[in-house]
């Protein structure tokens, strides 16, 4: 199975998502404009997710001059946004720029990087705290986490959501960079879910990293190593 295969992985193609992953990924870019790279690419995501899935409806409006008729995001109040700790921290900050009445969840998940990937090339994932808004039938929930490697850390993330809300309007997954293997692995045990990412790189490396990726997002966007 491979991504071509998936009618449910789809790329985020704004030049600006592009030109801005490309900073992200320059070693050269330090802490601050890493954290506002996020933020940009997060906002622009969000308005690609307006744009390309939630549709226009119809409305009057009273302009100083003259009534008219308008248009408004459709569902745009009903959106649920979960950050998966932590580096989609700044990410969904640029989401709330395009979301800015959404509920948001938290959901603590990490990799075990000292188990190191199993051979089925996954991590154990350790969930330490999960806070969700309550999700209905009219949500559209946004998963967002900006690395998808393994796709260990969304599984673990996907199965939370859907024990407590299996109705819900639609489910998409966003992320900046996604590997191949993870992107399927997702696609593949989430049918439910749509992909939305902004680049699939090569691969992963031994130590389930992204190459050519962005390094280890969180450690750049908090100055930790
Ligand atoms: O697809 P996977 O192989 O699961 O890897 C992706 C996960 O790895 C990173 O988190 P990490 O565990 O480093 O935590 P952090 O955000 O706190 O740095 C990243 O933010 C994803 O959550
Ligand atoms: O390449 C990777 C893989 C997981 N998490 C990251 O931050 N970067
Ligand atoms: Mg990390």
């Amino acid at each position: 199975m491979t991504i071509e295969d998936r009618d449910n992985a789809y790329l985020i193609t704004h030049a600006l998502a592009k030109d801005t992953l490309s900073r992200l990924r320059d070693v050269e870019t330090e802490q601050v404009a890493f954290r506002k790279g996020l933020v940009k690419l997060g906002r622009i995501c969000g308005y690609e997710v307006i744009d390309g899935a939630m549709g226009t409806e119809y409305v009057p409006v009273r302009t100083p001059l003259a009534e008219t008729t308008g248009e408004r995001v459709k569902g745009l109040d009903d959106v649920v946004i979960i950050n998966v700790l932590r580096a989609a921290t700044p990410f969904v900050e640029g989401l709330l720029k395009a979301f800015p009445r959404a509920k948001q969840g938290i959901i603590s998940a990490g990799r075990d990087e000292t188990a190191g990937m199993n051979e089925d090339g996954e991590f154990p994932i350790t969930i330490d705290y999960v806070k969700l808004p309550e999700i209905g039938a009219d949500d559209t929930v946004i998963v967002a986490d900006p690395m998808l490697a393994t796709g260990s850390t969304m599984c673990a993330v996907l199965e939370h959501i859907l024990a407590e809300a299996d109705d819900f309007e639609d489910l998409f997954v966003l992320s900046a960079v996604s590997a191949p293997d993870g992107l399927v692995r997702v696609a593949e045990t989430f049918p439910e879910a749509d992909l939305l990412t902004v680049a699939i790189d090569d691969r992963l490396d031994d130590d389930g990293f992204i190459v050519p990726g962005l390094g280890d997002a969180g450690d750049r966007a908090f100055r930790t190593t």
